[in-house]
């Protein structure tokens, strides 16, 4: 690894901020002897006074990439800063020589353009030929215009090249750190250099292992059918019960953070400080608390109130019924509007989601399921996975053998079908009291079955069957192993020889009888375990949820990968207690940034692949700044939470100066949102790319961030609910693994330094 490149003009004095170069030879010159990759060319010039007549910095040249010397189609440079202009693009490292020129083109007439004095400029290997010199510029009026020129290249892989493009569109904004390009690569570290020696990391990573807390991101242990929703019609002490004294409900945190919806419908009197009211995600506790006042909410996915001019009285601006402010997600942006129009236009069964799975046992219908659930409630949908196995070791035991599973058992066939329109019926009754996405998880492997389904559902809620399909023979004969470690169905069966040998007479009762989907609406889920050379095929599909659940399955795979969370090193402002700002690195952080390089460098020693994701400010970058050998890739949507007015105040100045924000900050964080700023549900939705593309990245990925967006990101990994989200723990100078593995995620902490 190690293989960055790069020359910088010396009129410029573009040195790196701590004075180190980074060309493989150490000479400042860029060599093109490396394996594989991409360079990465960066042009930059700048000028200390800003332009007149607003002229555009542009550069054309030799290849048809910079527009064969044609000035019309020279390539537009960006402004990076008021007086810094920057142009990249991706060359291979042996690319041909290219001669160019930078010229000055109007920004709106075809006045004439000005080309730059002097012989053109000649780019090899990423570096410029000579010694960058000068940009010279001879207007009309015979002024001469003066810029500096840098030019810096660094090798990326074809992979970062995408992720970084795909960031780019989503994210990007210039870095904010001089000399820092959005894609960068640390050369290897030399022997003996700092990186090597310094902080008195142990060796043994493990000596920094602490204990995760109870809640943790720990789905690989957990059988995912287990926590699915207890089948309330077959239970009368709902949630008490353990499925065949082998499971474990979900923790009873959930229930009670579970979304409650208040009646809109009744009109709340209030005491004078409220800005508006809505529909959104309570506890019961939260709810009676905001009826006493004082509390300023800029919450959004909900529809506004006005205030009625005759009196204090609330009311809202959108005729919502029933029906429709029960089913309204607890989100921000995209999924809240995409909610409110599904309501204003949509018909009333398409506002109840049922995604119906469908595959022979063992191709990761539950698995699915469980990640889908656990996506969307991340979103704030509210969605609930039903799992009809749950329903059928309740009502007929967990010890059925194979035969209760073929089709020619009429009395299997007809309890199988009962069981599942109990399930079916629950999840529909649940839709009707607020449940948004209901995920009915059974094999429904065959028309009859969905037939029935299809009529249980009619005018009550949309289906969309999801079906998981897997070719691959010896992926199947892992999962069955899978099965009988992990299913209750097998928990008492002692002789796991035995317990397979059931499994694959059941699987061959199903397959006898197996009809893939061609009816409705449907994904269909191919061979799409490993993260590629698989497909997904969609028929019918259309809506904002549909979609987006489709853009998920398409990213996800089972690829076993660490993600490594961790927030940047202890900042200047954190010393001070000031929140938000930019500062750099405090005399703790400095060391920490060391010791997670040694970390890293060891944690991930052999994975080549490996990335670093930065948030775009610099305490973050700096802290990646000793890690080498890796790209690094700077997302503006991990920037710590915005506290718009608020920033870079501390939390004692808030409370004095500016109560009734501090006061509503504190009864509902999920869905403040400071002034100017960003709420916490704010953060959710523009962290949705970065969680696809974690979903999607089969190589390791070194998150480091800020304490907000860590929690709402370490919440989708742990299944935490929405109204947890602004209170987990997520503690300086610890790094906090995600294991991705083929049964789920599984979390280790490890924590440096104090
Ligand atoms: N799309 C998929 N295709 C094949 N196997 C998968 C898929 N998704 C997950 N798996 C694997 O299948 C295993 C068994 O999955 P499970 O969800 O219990 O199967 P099912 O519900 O279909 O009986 C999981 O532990 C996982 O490793
Ligand atoms: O939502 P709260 O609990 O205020 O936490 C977020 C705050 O954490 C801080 C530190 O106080 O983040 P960080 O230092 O990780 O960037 C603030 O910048 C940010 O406003």
């Amino acid at each position: 690894m190690g293989t960055g490149a790069s020359k910088e003009g010396e009129e410029g004095g573009a040195n790196k901020p701590d004075g180190q170069d980074d060309t493989p030879d150490g000479q400042g010159h860029a060599s093109a002897h490396h394996d594989g990759g991409q360079l990465y060319v960066s042009l930059k010039m700048d000028k200390n006074h800003t332009l007149t007549a607003d002229l555009v910095p542009h550069v054309f040249g030799s290849v048809p990439l910079i527009g064969s010397w044609d000035p019309s189609k020279a390539l537009s440079m960006e402004r990076e800063s008021v007086s810094m202009w920057e142009l990249s693009f991706v060359v291979p490292p042996n690319h041909e020589t290219l001669d160019f020129k930078f010229l000055l083109k109007p920004k709106y007439s075809n006045a004439p353009c000005f080309v730059e004095e002097g012989p053109s400029r000649q780019l090899i290997g990423g570096a410029l030929k000579e010694d960058a010199k000068l940009a010279l510029f001879r207007l009309e009026n015979d002024e001469v215009l003066e810029y500096k020129v840098f030019v810096k290249a660094d090798r990326v892989s074809p992979f970062d090249l995408a992720a970084s493009w795909r960031a780019y569109q989503e994210n990007f904004r210039p870095s904010s750190v001089r000399w820092m390009p959005d894609v960068s690569i640390n050369s290897a570290p030399q022997p003996g250099g700092e990186n090597c020696s310094s902080a008195g990391l142990d060796l043994d990573l493990e000596h920094y292992v602490v204990p995760a807390p109870s809640t943790s991101a720990n789905s690989a242990f957990v059988y995912a059918a287990n926590m699915t929703e207890t089948p309330r019609s077959l239970t009368s002490g709902s949630y008490s019960f353990k499925d065949g004294g082998a499971s474990a409900d979900r923790p009873t945190t959930i229930k009670e953070m579970e979304v409650i919806v208040p009646d809109s419908s009744k009109a709340f009197p209030t005491s004078g400080m409220v800005e508006s009211k809505s529909v959104g995600s309570y506890s019961p506790l939260q709810r009676q608390e905001s009826q006493r006042g004082l509390f300023v909410d800029r919450g959004v996915g909900s529809p506004r109130l006005i205030k009625s001019s005759s009196s204090n009285i609330f009311t809202h601006d959108l005729n919502l019924d029933n029906d429709t402010k029960n089913s309204m997600p607890a989100a921000a942006g995209a999924v809240a509007a995409a909610a409110v129009a599904d309501q204003m236009l949509g018909p009333k069964e398409d506002r109840h989601l049922a995604i119906i799975l469908v595959g022979l046992p063992a191709r990761g219908k539950t698995f699915t399921a469980a990640k889908l659930t656990r996506y969307l409630r991340w979103l704030g949908h509210n969605t609930k996975h039903f799992n009809v196995g749950k329903y059928r070791r309740l009502k007929h035991g967990a010890n059925q053998s194979a035969d209760f599973f073929a089709a020619d058992n009429p009395e299997g066939v007809e309890a199988r079908n009962e069981v599942a329109a109990l399930a079916f019926e629950d999840m529909v009754s649940w839709m009707h009291e607020g449940g948004q996405v209901g995920i009915f998880d059974a094999t429904n492997s065959n028309k009859r079955r969905r037939n029935m389904l299809m009529k249980l559902a009619e005018g009550r809620c949309k289906i969309i069957f999801l079906e998981t399909i897997c070719n691959d023979v010896n992926i199947i004969e892992r999962n069955i192993r899978l099965k009988i470690q992990q299913s209750p169905d097998y928990a008492e069966e002692p002789d796991f020889q035995a317990g397979l040998q059931d499994f694959k007479n059941r699987l061959a009762n199903y397959e006898k009888v197996y009809e893939p989907v061609e009816e409705g609406s449907y994904i269909k889920m191919i061979d799409m375990v490993s993260g590629h050379g698989g497909q997904i095929q969609v028929n019918n599909i259309s809506g904002y949820l549909p979609g987006r659940i489709v853009f998920f399955l398409v990213n996800t795979h089972l690829t076993p990968r660490p993600i490594l969370l961790t927030r940047h090193g202890e900042s200047q402002d954190n010393v001070r207690g000031r929140i938000g700002g930019d500062a750099a690195l405090s005399e703790a952080g400095e060391l920490y940034k060391k010791k997670l390089a040694n970390f890293v460098g060891k944690r991930l020693k052999s994975e080549r692949a490996a990335s670093i994701w930065t948030s775009t400010l610099q305490r973050t970058i700096l802290t990646a700044s000793p890690i080498v050998g890796f790209p690094k890739i700077q997302w503006r949507a991990l920037d710590e939470i915005n506290a718009g007015v608020c920033d870079g105040m501390t939390y004692e100045e808030i409370k004095k100066n500016m109560p009734e924000e501090y006061e509503s900050r504190k009864k509902d964080k999920l869905r403040y949102r400071y002034p100017r700023g960003e709420s916490y549900l704010d953060v959710i939705q523009r962290l949705e790319p970065v969680i696809i593309e974690l979903e999607r990245q089969r190589a390791p990925v070194v998150v480091i961030s800020h304490q907000a967006v860590l929690r709402a990101l370490y919440a989708y990994f742990a299944d935490r609910p929405l109204q947890e989200i602004p209170h987990i723990e997520v503690p300086l100078h610890t790094i906090i693994e995600i294991q991705m593995g083929v049964t789920g995620v599984q979390e280790k902490r490890y924590k440096l330094m104090d």
